[in-house]
């Protein structure tokens, strides 16, 4: 019987749990936090939950959940992270996953034995270490944690007087009581950040470097990724693209109207920016638009365009980097957000290790997660098979390829995809790799 490790109890690692015993397959998971949820669980004691008192997901309760258990009618089309924490709470309780879990539990390392993995896990509270060993790991550790600092640093940075901050340390608004307040992006930390700042601070600044898409939650009185399911998402990519502005425009206008710099590209070529709250703050006056920041003083921050303002207080909304503290680089590499996984999910070169919920995807992360669990689980009980190494890399080099032609260059891209096609490339993937196995000869 094999025996699999699986590192987190996100929304990612959990899925992979409910397959696992679904499927009969023997596993331990090993968890940092006191609890189940991740990045959902709002001031998660793993200290690597980004949530904020006011985060409500941005995708619909419908895209986000899972297809094995689906989410309460009784909740609003958007749940807050409380709710989303709920459900993942009655997930774990339903398919009886939770005693399969060690929570405060680390992994500290993770390394290949033989034709096996070592992991090697602390205990939080005991400090105790212990190393098992695994016929197959799954990461599942999640990809944002750990704050991505703009590089190199502005000039003038270390003279700055006011305080720098990331939006991973970002509660509640606060601290920014009468202050001037510089945001720094325009992804959906950024709005939702700079929408609540705006509301206490002196004033708020939202700077950024090249324009964004602001798509509302709901168009036309439809919550808006619901559109995944039209017409409209089986058309071309173009004319999805342009369907999509042509919707945007005639419901909300032009961005320019509102301050904002016009994206220089398509609305399907970025991961969604989704606000419903920003540009009502921007049609208030509440929030002042700026360029990139070019170089700072003791207090001041200058701006591309020549401008400079006074600040005391700079919030970085500029991201997450993919990082797996417990895998040498020489193992796996996730400089540049990165990592190389054949269809996301497979290390080509070393066999047991798999990732889950590595992509960012047009969607939400936790069904894609839940069809990877399956995929794995396949590869694991030897129902589908891995082609050779020569095809594994030739797959990510498309996937690269065509992830580069399709979006905006930026590391916020690399684990990009499309959830509806990612879901039927792996149904695909499954399909085309099915062990066909030999019918049992019949009684002789
Ligand atoms: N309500 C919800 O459900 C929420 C979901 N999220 C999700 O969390 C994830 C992370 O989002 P977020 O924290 O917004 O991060 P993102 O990576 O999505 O966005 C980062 C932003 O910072 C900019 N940026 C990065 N580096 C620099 C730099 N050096 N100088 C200037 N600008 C820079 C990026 O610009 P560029 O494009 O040029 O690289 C981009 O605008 C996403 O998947 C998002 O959808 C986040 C908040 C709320």
């Amino acid at each position: 019987m094999r025996k699999v490790c699986v590192i987190g109890a996100g929304s990612s690692g959990i899925a992979a749990c409910q397959v696992l015993a679904e499927r009969g397959i023997d596993y331990d998971c090993f968890e940092l936090g006191s609890d189940v949820g991740g990045n959902w669980r709002y001031m998660n004691d793993s200290g690597q939950s980004s949530a904020y008192r006011s985060l409500h997901i941005n995708t619909s309760r419908r895209t986000m959940q899972y297809a094995s258990f689906p989410m309460s009618d009784d909740y609003p089309v958007y749940p807050g992270h409380a709710q989303i924490a709920r459900y993942f709470d009655a997930f774990v309780e339903h398919f009886g996953l939770r005693p399969s879990i060690s929570f405060r539990t680390e992994v500290v390392d993770v390394c290949p034995r033989g034709d096996q993995w070592s992991v090697t896990t602390r205990h939080r509270d005991t400090e105790s270490s212990t190393s098992q060993t695994y016929d197959a790991v799954l990461v599942a550790n999640g990809h944002h944690w750990k704050p991505r600092w703009p590089q190199p640093e502005l000039p003038g940075a270390a003279a700055f007087r006011g305080t720098r901050t990331h939006a991973h340390d970002y509660r509640t608004p606060e601290p920014f009581t009468g202050k001037r307040v510089l945001v720094l992006g325009i992804g959906n930390s950024a709005c939702d950040i700079a929408v609540e700042t705006s509301r206490v601070s002196q004033r708020t600044f939202l700077a950024m470097r090249r324009g964004a898409h602001i798509l509302p939650k709901y168009l036309f009185g439809t919550p808006t990724d619901h559109l995944t399911n039209s017409w409209l998402a089986r058309a071309p990519l173009g004319i999805q693209d342009r369907g999509l502005q042509l919707l945007l425009r005639l419901s909300r206008g032009r961005l320019a109207d509102y301050g904002l710099p016009t994206p220089a590209h398509r609305v399907l070529a970025a991961h969604p920016t989704i606000s419903d709250d920003l540009l009502s703050r921007l049609g208030h006056g509440d929030i002042g638009v700026k360029p990139a920041p070019r170089s700072m003083d003791e207090t001041r921050v200058h701006f591309d365009d020549g401008s400079s303002e006074e600040i005391d207080a700079i919030i970085h909304c500029t991201g997450y980097d993919v990082s797996f503290p417990f895998l040498k680089s020489e193992l796996i590499d996730p400089s540049d957000n990165d990592p190389g996984l054949y269809h996301r999910v497979v290390a080509p070169d070393l066999p047991g290790l798999y990732f889950i919920g590595l992509v960012q995807p047009l969607g939400a992360i936790m069904p894609l997660a839940e069809a990877q669990s399956h995929w794995v689980a396949d590869l694991l009980e030897g129902r589908c098979e891995l082609p050779g190494q020569a095809r594994m890399l030739k797959e990510i080099s498309a996937y690269r390829a065509r992830t580069a032609r399709r979006y905006v260059a930026s590391t916020r891209h690399t684990i990009q995809v499309d959830a509806r096609a990612y879901l039927r490339e792996l149904a695909k993937e499954r399909r085309r790799t099915a062990v066909r196995r030999r019918p049992a000869a019949p009684p002789s």
